[in-house]
């Protein structure tokens, strides 16, 4: 039978290619098996606890509602880095464009005609002088995906960058050059900056990161960028700091009535992640995750449940997703010796509330195996059962 698989928002062809037309349909039914989808808002959007996952193209997961997925065993994906650099490569625009009137200037050389254009616009380019950004001083909130190859591409263009993420993994520790020193405290990082840029996702702890009391430790000639998520800064705070002159400018991917029209408020329509090749990249990776999961019922790149690969090489493979207590190991095995079922291989991994077990075994006839999907579904702790077979 084929999965049907529901899309939202753009998503590349490229993604959408992955999936072999003889195993799967794209947007042709309303009872989808998976979703696919970028910013569309999961909180306000219906989907049933029949969706067993839902893959976002991209890294943010603040648009989906993780307790509830996560309690009707529907697993949540993302594509780490899948952006990044587009992400890192309008960070360095608009690091420049914050203090060089590039636009201003290039909509001033539109108007400018007649026979001695050579001339005015040699004249007037001196309205239109800026400054560096090689030398200054630029802070980066957040050594993820994103924060890391902003520092590296920063201090490749001479600035000198100080990095704070008090929970960085190591796989973004070694990337990142020894070159770059890390703040102990947001405290210590505000004061130093001439740019502060934050990469960090949007959680209930970091909603308000930056308000009035941290803006009052920076400079009040400093840039602020944040191409984060809306609500991580206060946006009222930010608008008293431009108004009182204890900021300088604010740079943001997110719009909202409180900023717009603002004289020192810089507004891209998120854009981050806009670029082709990162709509690719996003949504291959989406497709490949999902297709992973379906197929075989492992998981990578989850932000809701443990990652798990085992070979699929047994001709039938169990999944259980259930909550993660003692002894479920135990229940679910004494079911299937009880039903003379002997297993090749088997993993358990839990990850908070939840836990995930796989089970492979040999052939199991169709009637035996609805009997023991619904023995299983019977323990009340487990949420989801499947069968899989090779
Ligand atoms: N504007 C856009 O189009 C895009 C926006 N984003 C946003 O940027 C965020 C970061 O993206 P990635 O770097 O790919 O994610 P990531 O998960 O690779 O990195 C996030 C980093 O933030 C750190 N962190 C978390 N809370 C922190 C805090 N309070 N202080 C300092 N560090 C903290 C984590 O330890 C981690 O290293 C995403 O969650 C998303 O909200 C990402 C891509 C595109
Ligand atoms: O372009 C998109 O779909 C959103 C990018 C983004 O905000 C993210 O990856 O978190």
């Amino acid at each position: 039978m084929k999965q049907d698989i529901k899309t939202y928002n753009v998503i590349a062809e490229e993604g959408l290619a992955l999936f072999p037309k003889d195993q799967y349909r794209i947007n042709q039914s309303d009872k989808p098996t998976a979703l696919l989808i970028r910013s569309q808002d999961m909180h306000k959007t219906y989907f049933g606890p029949n969706v067993l996952a839902i893959a976002r193209a991209g890294a943010g997961v603040n648009n989906i509602p993780l307790v509830q997925a996560t309690s009707n065993g529907t697993v949540v994906f993302n594509t780490p880095g899948s952006n990044a650099n587009a992400v890192k490569e309008l960070i360095i625009t608009m690091l420049i464009l914050a203090n060089r009137p590039v636009i201003k200037s290039i909509d001033w050389a539109k108007k400018v005609v007649g026979a001695d254009v050579s001339l005015q616009t040699e004249e007037g380019k001196n309205h239109f002088a800026g400054t560096e950004i090689a030398g200054k001083t630029l802070g980066v909130i957040g050594l993820g995906s994103v924060g890391s190859r902003v520092a590296q591409a920063a201090g490749a263009l001479g600035m000198k960058v100080i990095g704070y993420d008090p929970y960085i993994s190591v796989e973004h520790a070694w990337q990142l050059s020894n070159q770059i020193p890390r703040a102990e405290k947001l405290s210590d990082l505000l004061p130093q900056c001439d740019y502060l840029t934050i990469h960090i996702p949007y959680t209930e702890k970091n909603k308000n990161l930056i308000t009035a009391e941290q803006l009052k430790q920076m400079k009040s000639s400093a840039v602020l960028l944040n191409y984060s998520r809306w609500g991580i800064v206060n946006e009222k705070a930010v608008v008293a700091a431009l108004d009182n002159g204890e900021l300088q400018k604010y740079v943001t991917d997110f719009s909202s009535n409180t900023i717009i029209g603002h004289p020192k408020i810089v507004i891209t329509p998120h854009i981050g992640g806009t670029t082709n090749e990162a709509e690719v990249n996003g949504a291959k990776m989406a497709a490949r995750t999902l297709r992973k999961y379906l197929e075989t019922g492992n998981i990578i790149n989850s932000v809701n449940f443990p990652t798990i690969e085992m070979p699929f090489e047994a001709p039938v493979r169990l999944t259980l997703i259930h909550q993660n207590v003692p002894n479920m190991v135990g229940r679910i095995t004494t079911i299937l010796a009880d039903e003379e079922i002997n297993i090749d291989n088997m993993i358990n991994r839990s990850r908070d509330t939840i836990a995930y077990t796989v089970i492979d075994t040999g052939m199991i006839a169709e009637s035996l195996l609805k009997k023991i999907k619904a023995r299983l579904l019977q323990i009340p702790e487990v949420i989801r059962v499947r069968a899989l077979e090779k």
